[in-house]
Parts: structure tokens; C-alpha cells; sequence
């Protein structure tokens, strides 16, 4: 079997569905100035954390400093619009504070708007990583600062703590699908932490905040996000759904859906088929959201919601040789769509659809008899009776016919009806043609052959049937049949 790789036709019908998740106000989302503990997303629900968290969450409750942040200002171009955490440790203070300024001077530089930074204090290096990760899935950052400065005791302690912070900086970029920079200090004394802290070795803090700002570490998360819409369901995808799910429920915005909700086939013969194809886009969002294209073929474009329906700009022709009637022919309908989120940015509404469309066996026709209601050489009425035999495994309705008629080899005219009639699947019915010509026209032949009671006839045309496919023009062809000549008034049930 073959199939049709794509719609001929698509005509696309989104609806809305508004208003699901009420809009929380910004600052929920993009915190600035003074910030209330609830407008992040660490909450006491995070119970399951060590006891270390309790501590850690006091910090943050009472520890937001954003004072400094404030005397950030001017507007270069880079950084504009990028959104940045900076977990500081407290612990050798003296000396994280000093990167701290460095980073947030970076950023100055880099045109970072302060409202647009975000500095959460912690108790040592030990705990920024779990911090960094929970900031970094919030999805509210394009990259978290990591702050710390670890100087060398009399033990061991000095390759726990470096070692711990390292590696929570690490899992913390994996795990929330966004770049962690690691700015925290592992040095001998605290000679070594001041060179690095703006001393003669440079401050460490601004090296951090310039990885940070580097355009190819933002680059480089636009690239995973269009991978991501190449629907490879990677991690990316995962970590994006997660974020998702976790703006969908902190701010309202949340991942539209698409699904073909209906197909038609308007039109269907031996040549050709259409497919229509109705999708319903269910957008979640209190704001109208913008389809970008579909499969990059343009089919459709516009805002999800506005008018309510959005039409397909092209269709498309997909050939399938040996149509034959009886044949159940499968099709696949595949198409991605991709919207521009608020906040999730472009997603990819993968869609894809598949079905089989029947071919139906056309008609058998036969005129069982014709019967003359006027019978003059200038104008003969007749009404053929013409019984239709359904052949197929489903019920057609017959909405139209129009024939052509010969009597013996007479081409008698063109009748046509515009009854309906039912026809039960494998059953048949009958239909009253009247076709109206004159036998002078056709000379002696034909008026002998009238006269006579019967006779062969042909018929050929076509019917438009309704079937639960779809409406469809089917032809209806009989040569050389034989049927009775009869009067209006003859017996009817001979
Ligand atoms: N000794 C240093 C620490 N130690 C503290 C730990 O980071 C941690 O806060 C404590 O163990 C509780 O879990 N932190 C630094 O940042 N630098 C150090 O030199
Ligand atoms: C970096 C540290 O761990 C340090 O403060 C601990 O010092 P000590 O090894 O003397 O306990």
C-alpha cells in the first residue's frame, strides 16, 4: 500500500481556550528591588531538603541584597533584556563581597538592567550549587553567577567544601538547562583571595559575570531551544517542558496544544482527493500568541486567538497512481506547528494524523424501464426508471444525477434529477429521470423502435453520492442495455 505523504488541502480552525490560569503580577516574574521570600520559587514546600536548606532559606529570607544592585545604572547594549542570579556565599565575606562588586560592574558594562539581576545570599560554598539549581529552573535566568571564596585551613576541610562546591555548580547547569558559572575562589590563604578579589590578579567575580554575558553561553542555549523544536524530545525538551509546567502554574503561561481534530474529504473521484483537515490550536494563555508557520511551508500564519479561524495559505497535491474503486487508500498527515510563547519562547506543536480513505465502487445502473407520459414526434416526455445498485459496505446518498441517453444508438438528450434518494449499503433504489426530445429529430428508426416494446438503451454520467467519507462524484455508465418501452398508463407491475 501506498500512502499520501501529505494533505492536498489543509484548512486550519484554532480555538481558544482563555483565561485557564489568571496572570500573576510581573514581579512575580521578574523580581526587582527589595524582594518578598514569596516571590521566589524556594518555598517551605521544599521540606524534603536537608536541614541545611532551613538554613539557607533563612538567609534567603532575611539576605536579599539588592541595595548594591540598585546603584547599577546606565544602559550599554549586550546584556540588555538577559536575566541574571548571583549566589554569593557569605562565608570570608570580606572577600565575596569584592567579586560580588566586580560581577555586578560587569554586568553594569554589559548594560544589564539592574532589575534584570538578582543576588541571594548563602551561608558558604557548600550550599550555592543547590541554590543555583533552584534558581535555574525557575526558568527566570539565562545563566546563574556562582560566588564563593574556599581558603586553605590546617584540614581536610579546605577539599570537601572546594571539591562539594565544584561539582554542586556542575550538577546544578546540567540539571536546570541553564549555564552555571563558576566564580568561586579555591585558594591557599587569604593573600591569594584578595589578588583575586581586584587585587593584582584581577577580580575573578568580573570574569565570571563576563563568561556569563558572552554571547555565545546565551547563543548557546537558543541553539539547544532550536534543536529542541526539531522535536528530538531531548533533555532540552524535558528541561524546557519542566519550566514550562513550572511558569504554566507560577505565571499563567503555559505550552499551547495542537491536534487535528477533524477530517473531511470534500471531494473525492477516481483522480483526485481533498483532504481537509481541521486543527484545533488550544491556546492556555491570558494574551494572543503568535503561529510562526507550520512545517516551515507557511501553511498557516497569525495570532492564536484573533478572528477565531486561521486558514490555510496553500494546499498541497500529493499523486497516488492506480486509484481503483474498492481500494482503502492510507494517508498520514504530518505537520509541525510553531508559536512564539510568552516567556517559553518558540515551540514546535508536532501534529500528525492517519486514517484511510475508502475508494467506493461505483453504482450499477440499469433503466428498467422508460415510460412515455407525452408521446408525439414533436416532443416525447418520457421517465426513465433507473435503478442504482450500491456495491460497497456502506450506505451512499444520492444528492444528483446527470446522464446521458441513447436509445438504440440514438442519443436521445441529457436528463438529470436533483432528488435524493438512499441507497443501503449493498442494496439498490430507484430513481425517476424524466428527459424530454423529439423523435422527429432522429427519423423513422427511433419512432419504429418506440413503438416497438422494447429496446437497448446506454446511459452514461455521473452521480454525486454522499458517503460517510465524504461527498463524491461517482460515473454511472451502461451500454447496451435492454429495458421495456411503456405507456403512463400501462401496468406498472408487469
Ligand atoms: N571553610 C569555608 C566554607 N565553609 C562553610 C561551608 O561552605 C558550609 O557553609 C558549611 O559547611 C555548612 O554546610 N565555606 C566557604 O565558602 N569557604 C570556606 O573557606
Ligand atoms: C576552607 C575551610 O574549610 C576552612 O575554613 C576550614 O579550616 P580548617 O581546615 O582549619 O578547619
Amino acid at each position: 500500500m501506498k500512502s499520501l505523504a501529505s494533505p492536498p488541502c489543509l484548512r486550519l480552525t484554532p480555538t481558544t481556550r482563555r483565561h485557564l490560569h489568571p496572570r500573576q503580577p510581573s514581579s512575580a516574574c521578574y523580581p526587582h528591588g527589595r524582594i518578598k521570600s514569596n516571590s521566589l520559587s524556594f518555598s517551605s514546600s521544599a521540606s524534603g531538603f536537608a536541614s541545611t536548606l532551613a538554613v539557607v532559606e533563612k538567609e534567603l529570607r532575611s539576605s536579599f541584597v539588592t541595595d548594591a544592585v540598585r546603584h547599577v545604572t546606565g544602559s550599554l547594549m549586550r546584556g540588555e533584556g538577559l536575566r541574571f542570579a548571583i549566589v554569593v556565599a557569605r562565608f570570608n565575606e570580606v572577600v565575596t563581597k569584592l567579586l560580588l562588586e566586580g560581577a555586578i560592574e560587569t554586568f553594569k558594562k554589559y548594560s544589564v538592567r539592574e532589575e534584570d539581576i538578582q543576588v541571594v545570599w548563602v551561608p558558604g560554598s557548600f550550599e550555592i550549587g543547590v541554590v543555583a539549581q533552584r534558581l535555574g529552573k525557575s526558568g527566570n535566568f539565562n545563566a546563574v553567577l556562582c560566588i564563593g571564596a574556599v581558603i586553605r585551613g590546617d584540614t581536610t576541610h579546605y577539599d570537601a567544601v572546594a571539591n562539594s562546591a565544584a561539582s554542586g555548580v556542575l550538577s546544578a547547569g546540567i540539571n536546570s538547562g541553564v549555564p552555571c558559572i563558576f566564580g568561586v575562589l579555591t585558594c591557599e590563604d587569604m593573600d591569594q583571595a584578595l589578588n583575586r578579589s581586584g587585587g593584582k590578579a584581577g577580580n575573578k567575580g568580573a570574569e565570571t559575570a563576563l563568561t556569563a554575558n558572552k554571547v555565545e553561553i546565551v547563543d548557546r542555549a537558543h541553539k539547544e531551544e532550536e534543536k529542541e523544536e526539531d522535536g528530538n524530545g531531548g533533555f532540552l525538551d524535558k528541561v524546557k517542558d519542566f519550566i514550562g509546567e513550572k511558569i504554566e502554574g507560577a505565571i499563567g503561561f503555559g505550552k499551547p496544544t495542537a491536534d487535528a481534530s477533524a477530517i473531511h474529504i470534500p471531494k473525492i473521484n477516481l483522480e483526485r482527493a481533498d483532504i481537509v483537515v481541521d486543527v484545533l490550536v488550544k491556546n492556555p494563555n491570558p494574551v494572543p500568541i503568535p503561529l510562526i508557520e507550520s512545517d516551515g511551508r507557511k501553511l498557516v500564519s497569525g495570532l492564536i486567538p484573533d478572528a477565531g479561524t486561521i486558514k490555510a495559505h496553500r494546499e498541497e497535491t500529493s499523486t497516488y497512481n492506480d486509484i481503483n474503486p474498492g481500494m482503502i487508500i492510507p494517508y498520514r498527515i504530518k505537520v509541525d506547528l510553531i508559536v512564539d510563547v510568552p516567556v517559553l519562547g518558540r515551540l514546535t506543536l508536532p501534529l500528525e494524523k492517519r486514517g484511510e480513505i475508502p475508494i467506493p465502487k461505483k453504482p450499477d445502473v440499469d433503466i428498467e424501464k422508460i415510460k412515455f407520459q407525452k408521446f408525439s414526434l414533436e416532443e416525447t416526455v418520457a421517465i426513465l426508471h433507473v435503478r442504482l445498485e450500491n456495491l460497497n459496505d456502506f450506505d451512499l446518498g444520492v444528492n444528483d444525477l446527470d446522464c446521458e441517453v441513447w436509445l438504440s444508438d440514438v442519443s436521445i438528450g441529457k436528463a438529470e434529477i436533483s432528488d435524493s434518494v438512499k441507497l443501503d449499503k449493498n442494496g439498490s433504489g430507484l430513481i425517476n429521470v424524466p428527459i424530454t426530445f423529439r423523435p422527429k429529430d432522429f427519423g423513422s428508426a427511433l419512432w419504429d423502435m418506440i413503438r416497438v416494446q422494447g429496446t437497448g438503451y446506454t446511459i452514461k454520467g455521473n452521480v454525486d453520492v454522499d458517503t460517510p467519507f465524504g461527498g463524491m462524484k461517482l460515473p454511472i455508465i451502461k451500454e447496451g442495455g435492454e429495458t421495456r418501452l411503456k405507456k403512463e398508463d400501462d401496468d406498472d407491475e408487469e
